[in-house]
């Protein structure tokens, strides 16, 4: 399977009509790749708490619009990142309207995947304050057939989710972010350890630039299930091309099966 990792950078001087066109144009250069990720994020803007209200949309709204088309376009599945959802009709349980939404669309730019974050990040500002929790593990079927699991950013930090994913039989990790460059190695060495001791591929697509004051610490990388790095970007806009071969997940299970000594 071919995936395209986007890196997009952006700064506050764009305005999100601007960012979703310019994100859209890039995932139509990725014609020939058979899923394209974009970040956490990317419209609203990750660190941009004071935007979010205004810039919140549906899971059918124009950003979703606009990278369903763009998938229609070349033929492939995009996971579009996240958005900030406000689904309108809908408050959760402490009372709040929005949620951090990623939105995964197949190449016929139907929505196949919809995934609301579990911990939300911020110390208690920013997503706990503004947002609701998601609830529900979420997989969807890969186009080469793999099944990938859904997670966002912060979520990295907690390995039971991902125990959770491959209990429900998950093999790729799909993780959009918006991390800052503050704490880039935590980012780098997560990506390693949940994709190890998982003995999943993960896919991790970073934020670069800098927005609302934060820097943010790029460095997407593409680990294989023994923990290797596939590819990794610098810092910068960028884009990672990497052929990824699944079967490795079931090798690497069978020539040491750590898996099946777990206890809990
Ligand atoms: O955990 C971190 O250090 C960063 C997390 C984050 O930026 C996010 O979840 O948006």
């Amino acid at each position: 399977m071919r995936i395209a990792v986007i890196q997009l950078a952006y700064d506050d001087s764009e305005f999100v009509a601007e960012r979703t066109e310019r994100a859209a144009g890039l995932v139509e250069q990725q014609r020939g790749h058979d899923l394209v990720v974009l970040p956490e994020l990317w419209s609203a803007g990750g660190f941009d708490y004071r935007s979010w209200e205004e810039r919140a949309q549906q899971v059918d709204g124009d950003v979703v619009q606009r990278m369903a088309q763009a998938a229609r376009e070349i033929g492939a599945m995009v996971h579009a990142g996240s958005i900030v959802e406000r689904p309108g009709d809908e408050t959760g349980p402490e009372g709040k309207e929005l949620w951090n939404t990623s939105v995964v669309l197949d190449a016929s730019g139907e929505r196949v995947a919809t995934y609301r974050k579990i911990h939300r990040f911020g110390f208690g500002g920013g997503e706990p304050k503004l947002m609701e929790a998601g609830e529900d593990v979420v997989l969807l079927d890969l186009p080469d057939g793999s099944r990938g699991a859904l997670s966002t950013c912060y979520d990295l930090r907690f390995p039971e989710l991902y125990r959770a994913q491959i209990d429900q039989g998950a093999t790729v990790f799909v993780i959009p972010a918006a991390w800052p460059m503050a704490r880039v190695e935590h980012w780098r060495l997560l990506l390693r350890a949940r994709a190890l001791e998982d003995q999943c591929v993960v896919v991790g697509c970073n934020t670069a630039g800098t927005h609302a004051g934060t820097e943010m610490g790029g460095h997407s990388a593409v680990v294989s299930p023994t923990g290797e790095v596939l590819a990794e970007a610098g810092a910068g806009e960028e884009v990672l091309s990497v052929e990824v071969d699944t079967s490795t997940v079931a090798k690497a299970r069978e020539d040491f099966p750590v898996l099946a000594d777990r206890r809990m």
